[in-house]
């Protein structure tokens, strides 16, 4: 039995208080930098520190295989994730590119691949080798995985996140890579929510409008076949989710038992930390939106977090390509607190009081 966090605690409202003093002592109109300011603040609250600190940054890359893909609920074979997986480590992937620009390392973890992945003897981006078992089973004719697979999965991404506070980085961004996990993310935000399946599903990797609704069909099935239980996160995690998505959901918690801000991606990590809220609701002040995908079911799990998203450039990669976008944003609302002028320190009037 994996034994649930401890440790997750409500943000540092003295922290927020000193933050939100500074903020108005900073040479603006007060309040004029808007969501950067909250942004800042939130930081500050989560790190118990006035003036936060986020760099360095590290965007983990969870990657797991899924057995509902013989159902055909994919545009793209499953060998494409061990596929992209190296194109990750080589340095090639649009997320590569996206972390370079926020200056954030890589890390891939095959919590599930369900090949063996030849580790390229030089490469920057680290390969993290934790696989819990070689892909999950076909949900739509019985559970995904056992539940204690399901927890071995949520362990590899706890340790994950104590392996990456060791090392010092200061913000995590969530990304995966898994072929048919769009259709796992759909019937645990169908399940957790209790929204009809057919609102939570989407194209995914590009499916024609008959192959969304042979999704639909498909999860629905899945979802009747294994009964998952909604109060009973973990249970709707084995039976319908997937092992990238349990190695997310322990690794979120993992970041906020270690006061680091986690950015999260679109719909696969949205669902994973929608998992992790349902087994520990403070975890979601840890939490900041990125992207909106074009998945119909991101909003769903963004409204059920009470997330909001910076922005929403009609993306649906998925690999952690909107959280690494976002990223220079959350590092700007930490540069604005620690590198600006207070009025008095500038010799600027303040607003006549
Ligand atoms: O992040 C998203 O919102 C997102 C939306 C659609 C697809 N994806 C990516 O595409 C893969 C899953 O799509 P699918 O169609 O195979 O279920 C997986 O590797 C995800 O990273 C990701
Ligand atoms: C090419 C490709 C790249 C991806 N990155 C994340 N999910 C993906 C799915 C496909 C198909």
């Amino acid at each position: 039995m994996w034994k649930l966090p401890i440790g997750i605690e409500e943000l540092n409202q003295e922290a927020i208080k000193l933050a939100s003093e500074r903020h108005d002592q900073l040479t603006k109109p007060q309040g004029s930098l808007g969501l950067l300011e909250e942004i800042g603040i939130r930081l500050a609250g989560i790190q118990g520190e006035t003036i936060p600190t986020v760099t360095p940054c590290a965007v983990v890359l969870m990657a797991g295989d899924h057995g509902v893909t013989e159902e055909g609920v994919s545009a793209f074979p499953s060998e494409v994730t061990v596929q992209m997986v190296l194109n990750f480590l080589a340095g090639g992937a649009a997320i590569n590119a996206l972390a370079r620009n926020a200056n954030a390392d890589v890390h891939v973890v095959d919590v599930g691949v369900k090949s063996d992945i030849p580790v390229p003897s030089e490469t920057s981006n680290r390969l993290w080798v934790k696989k819990v078992r070689y892909g999950t089973d076909n949900m739509a004719k019985g559970p995904a995985m056992t539940r204690e697979e399901a927890e071995k999965a949520l362990q590899v991404g706890w340790e994950m996140g104590s392996q990456l506070h060791q090392a010092g980085y200061k913000m995590v961004a969530l990304g995966e890579m898994g072929i048919g996990n769009t259709t796992a993310s759909a019937a645990i935000t169908a399940v957790l929510t209790g929204r009809p399946v057919q609102e939570v599903v989407g194209v995914g990797t590009g499916l024609s409008s008959q192959g969304v609704q042979h999704k639909i069909e498909t999860i629905q099935k899945a979802i009747r076949v294994n009964s998952p239980n909604p109060t009973d996160p973990i249970d709707v995690l084995a039976k319908v989710g997937g092992l990238e998505i349990c190695g997310l959901a322990g690794l979120i918690l993992s970041c906020a038992a270690h006061r680091i801000p986690v950015v999260v991606d679109g719909f696969i990590t949205s669902a994973a930390a929608l998992a992790a809220a349902k087994i520990e609701p403070l975890v979601r002040s840890y939490l900041f939106g990125s992207h909106q995908s074009v998945e119909p079911g991101h909003r769903i799990v963004l409204e059920a977090l009470e997330l909001q998203p910076l922005f929403d450039f009609s993306m649906r990669l998925g690999e952690g390509s909107g959280a690494a976008l976002a990223l220079p944003v959350v590092q700007a609302a930490a540069r604005v607190l620690r590198e600006m002028a207070t009025f008095a320190e500038a010799g600027v009037a303040d607003a006549a009081s």
